[in-house]
């Protein structure tokens, strides 16, 4: 599929969306390319008279609206793009445009002169590929320091060197003849008001059109087969004379991050668009310049090392976690998910916040593209309104609260962890070991809260990595809140699932029960597994424990589960993947942990150790591998 080998070409790049439209967000999604979305700040107000045909309109409003994002994204260091795209799509009947209709009666207006004709759709679309080349060098990145949430004193001197590719494709509809009830029903869905041509022809608005010739996704919004085929041929190989080097000092000012807002930042000014002809005058509509820089670097003719993306993005990291925990922490999502979308002011009012860093947070969120932005203000997205929202049912909340509040505190001793060998992160779960979790039930909970969330990602992967029905009753050795418990129960009807934990842990299940049958056949014994008689069951299972403790005291534990499990009886256990042996873990479950990264055939050679014997190993997701052992005879 063309589109494939082309993904790779832009998988290490960071490429951003320059648009609020749900609809191209959720085309480009599903055809597997990974992008950020910044919305454009264009305001598209270019004078469509000054343009000979209604897509040259449409291709320089979409290079404006990406232009824009690109000079704002370099100016503000929210995230150096490699790839800003943008696009633009407008219903051209006879001489005229349309575009989204102002209110009810324009769209009255739109409709009316489609009813009944064939129309065209155009979809300017604009690819700019950026290389910045600022005073300090190539490369900008995520920087977000107190210094740059300061009123800067101007901005920097950086200059932005952008290459744009440019097309716009065109579909044909015709539109049935429509009665004025009809337009009117249709036009009080509200479906109109945010689209070109007052309809959305991908929902009700289908019923209103005859036919189509042409892309049907162009209509929608983004040509993806035209995009496609523009991506082969900027990426297998441009060819010198369709290269076209424009230099974009006039990208527009825009204040700096800090003065940044909706009210204050104008949009572009169209006087200062790119150097060279206006958009789309090549009568096939298909005028494509790879940028220079891209063919040298793919030809080797450039002798500069390729741009570090990745490493600046690992420079970067902890500044967008800090963003992430601290707008959970303030409950950002919970609130739009309950008023959303608000404008940043009414935000800040909300959260009673300072408004102008408020707007910055939003921002940058918009960046990570945890909220999106359109005219109505900021809304929570996909991802946000599933794993943000504190009450949701596979909210990371949790996680991001504990990660904040205690995992940042070990991270930031890592160097005296390397240097004196000392187990940091004793210092917080020891310090959480040595006072006890009752005597900080706070902690406690945020520690349940953060393996609760994370468990329900993998418990059911757990549960169904082997046939466990064999087995009357298990086990769940530091089982915390009953997630897996309650996967296990409810994945073996006939199962008694016990969840042995320190006591002010079982205290605190109960907050995390739900209801349902199988929470019948689960119970709670408080109790130190490294300490206390084990509950007698059939199978024992430890879920990311091993991995918590030094060797020792991992080898104390196995030899205890090993005596207390009957031949025949098995082992469950589920930690986080190194993929050879010794490797590092994904970092995102390293924890600093006291225990060392094991291979799937390290854990077997572990359980055969202690006596478990046709050892198996399973994945589950990408994040955990599952080894299953049977208690041999003595
Ligand atoms: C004709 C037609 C348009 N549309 C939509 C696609 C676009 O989202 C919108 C045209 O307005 P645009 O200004 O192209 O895009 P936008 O305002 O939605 O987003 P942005 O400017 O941030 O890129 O109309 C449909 O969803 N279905 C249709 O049938």
């Amino acid at each position: 599929m063309v589109l494939c080998p082309v993904i790779g070409k832009l998988q290490h790049k960071r490429v951003v969306l320059a648009s609020a439209s749900p609809r191209r967000q959720e085309i480009l999604s599903n055809a597997g390319l990974r992008f950020e979305v910044v919305p454009s700040r264009f305001k598209e107000k270019l004078h469509k008279a000054s343009f000979a045909t209604p897509y040259a309109y449409a291709v320089e409003t979409a290079k404006q609206k990406a232009l824009e994002v690109a000079g704002r994204m370099h100016q503000k260091d929210l995230r150096a793009p490699d790839v800003v795209i943008g696009a633009d799509t407008i219903v051209a009947v006879g001489a005229m445009i349309l575009e989204k209709p102002v209110d009810k009666q324009d769209a009255y207006r739109m409709l009316s002169r489609l009813n009944g004709k064939e129309h065209s759709v155009f979809t300017g679309v604009a690819i700019v590929h950026c290389c910045s080349k600022d005073i300090s060098g190539p490369g900008r990145t995520l920087r977000l320091t107190l210094s740059s949430w300061a009123p800067r004193a101007h901005p920097t001197d950086g200059r932005l060197d952008t290459e744009v590719s440019e097309f716009y494709e065109e579909t044909t509809v015709k539109f049935s003849e429509l009665s004025e009830e009809l337009l009117w029903e249709y036009i009080n869905s509200g479906e109109p008001m945010d689209k070109a041509g007052g309809y959305g022809i991908q929902a009700l608005g289908g019923m209103l059109v005859e036919y189509v010739h042409g892309d049907f996704l162009n209509v929608v919004g983004f040509p993806l087969n035209h995009f496609c085929k523009e991506l082969a041929r900027l990426y297998y190989p441009p060819r010198p004379e369709d290269l076209r080097r424009v230099r974009h000092d006039s990208i527009p000012a825009v204040d700096t991050f800090e003065n940044l807002s909706d009210s204050e930042a104008g949009g572009s000014d169209p006087g200062q668009s790119a150097k060279g002809g206006r958009g789309g005058e090549q009568a096939d509509g298909d005028r494509s310049q790879a940028p220079r820089a891209l063919d040298a670097a793919l030809n080797g003719a450039d002798s500069r090392p390729p741009f570090p993306t990745g490493l600046l993005e690992l420079m970067d990291g902890f500044k967008a976690s800090k963003v992430l925990f601290t707008a959970c922490k303030l409950r950002l999502f919970d609130v739009l998910k309950d008023q959303g979308p608000l404008q940043a002011a009414d935000v800040a009012r909300k959260l009673s916040t300072c408004a102008g860093r408020t707007e910055q947070l939003l921002g940058v969120c918009a960046a990570l593209g945890l909220l999106e932005k359109t005219r109505r203000g900021y809304g929570n997205t996909e991802v946000a309104t599933l794993h943000l929202v504190s009450d949701g049912e596979h909210s990371l909340q949790g996680l991001a609260e504990y990660n904040d509040a205690h995992v940042w505190g070990v991270f930031t001793r890592l160097g005296l962890a390397v240097r004196e060998g000392a187990d940091q992160t004793r210092g917080v779960l020891g310090a959480m070991e040595e006072e006890r979790l009752s005597q900080n039930r706070e902690l406690t909970l945020q520690f349940m809260r953060a393996k609760h969330s994370l468990s329900k990602l993998t418990a059911h992967h757990v549960a169904t990595a082997f046939d466990l029905s064999r087995f009357a009753s298990a086990c769940d050795l530091g089982g915390c809140t009953g997630i897996l418990a309650r996967e296990l129960a409810q994945e073996y009807p006939r199962l008694q699932v016990t969840v042995f934990d320190l006591p002010e842990v079982t205290e605190l299940s109960g907050g995390f029960q739900r209801g349902g049958r199988q929470t019948e056949r689960i119970r709670f014994v408080p109790g130190d597994f490294f300490k206390d008689s084990l509950p007698e069951a059939d199978l024992y299972v430890l879920s990311r424990i091993l991995q918590d403790w030094p060797d020792d005291k991992l080898h104390k534990l196995l030899s205890r589960i090993s005596s207390s499990c009957r031949p025949g009886g098995g082992l469950l256990v589920a930690e986080a993947v190194a993929e050879e042996e010794g490797a590092s873990r994904s970092p995102r479950l390293r924890t600093l942990s006291a225990g060392q990264p094991r291979s799937p055939d390290e854990h077997r050679r572990l359980l055969q150790r202690h006596g478990f014997r046709d050892v198996r190993v399973a994945r589950a997701g990408d994040l955990l591998c599952v080894v299953l052992g049977t208690r041999a005879a003595p």
